[in-house]
């Protein structure tokens, strides 16, 4: 489980307060989808949790213990993908594993295969980041995170840099390898669609400074027709009114 309580965190020397008392309290397996308007810190609440940026107050444990790359595998997707330029798709996806010194085996080297094939970028694991356009290095991080099976994963709108057919392909890919490995995932999202296709929680914030508004039960994730069913409408219409009142005062 991952556990935030009570975190605030300021910028500029404490000048500057970003997120004001969060409290999530995430299961494991859970997919939180994160809606809030832009500059609210959404951004900051992942690199909070990343360990990034430091919290002024409050803690973030995961399973019981103090959150920290020493301790956990934290797979994170940044806004900027975060790949290494001076080394090629297939040694950026093979960093983390390094990196936490896993052992790359041969049923290691097949699934990166294999998730490299789904995610279409096979053909341009010899090429370098600054070659590949803005979809094809989020597919890199996709797959990077991916392979890592860590024990959380933390994403910074992974699909947004994707074609709308590609979006929903690896939407799908995405909940196939989370159904396989269970993996507790925070992820944020513009796209109201989107945070109902993918989350079984939703969570709302409010305006800067960041507070958490709202977490909704999402019914629809269990739901076979989900982008059609109607209680996608419902929760949609529940969601948007939620922003409307909230965001524009
Ligand atoms: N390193 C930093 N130093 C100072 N201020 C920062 C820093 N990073 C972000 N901020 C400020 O903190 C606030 C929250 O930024 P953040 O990127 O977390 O928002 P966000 O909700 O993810 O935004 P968006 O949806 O536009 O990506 C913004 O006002 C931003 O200018």
């Amino acid at each position: 489980m991952l556990e935030i309580k009570n975190v605030d965190v300021f910028y500029d020397k404490n000048q500057s307060e970003v997120l004001i008392d969060i409290n999530l309290q995430i299961k494991t397996g859970e997919i939180y989808a994160i809606i809030g308007p832009s500059g609210c810190g959404k951004s900051t609440l992942l690199k909070a949790i990343s360990g990034l940026t430091p919290y002024s107050k409050g803690e973030i444990l995961l399973n019981k213990k103090k959150i920290s790359a020493k301790h956990h595998t934290i797979g994170l997707i940044p806004q900027n993908y975060g790949l290494l330029t001076w080394k090629t798709v297939f040694d950026n996806i093979l960093l983390p594993l390094n990196i936490k010194g896993r052992q790359i085996d041969k049923t290691t080297l097949t699934n990166i295969d294999e998730i490299m094939e789904k995610l279409e970028i096979r053909l341009l694991k010899d090429q370098f980041p600054n070659k590949l356009s803005g979809g094809q290095k989020q597919r890199v991080a996709i797959a990077r995170a991916f392979v890592l099976q860590p024990d959380i994963l933390l994403m910074d709108e992974p699909f947004s840099a994707l074609d709308a057919l590609t979006r929903e392909n690896i939407q799908e890919l995405f909940l196939k390898i989370w159904k396989e490995q269970n993996i507790t995932t925070l992820l944020i999202t513009h796209s109201v669609e989107e945070a109902i296709y993918l989350g079984t929680k939703i969570v709302i914030m409010s305006p800067s400074p960041g507070r958490i508004i709202t977490i909704l039960d999402n019914p629809v994730h269990k739901i076979e027709n989900k982008r059609t069913s109607l209680e996608h409408l419902q929760i949609a219409t529940n969601i948007r009114n939620i922003m409307t009142k909230e965001w524009k005062k």
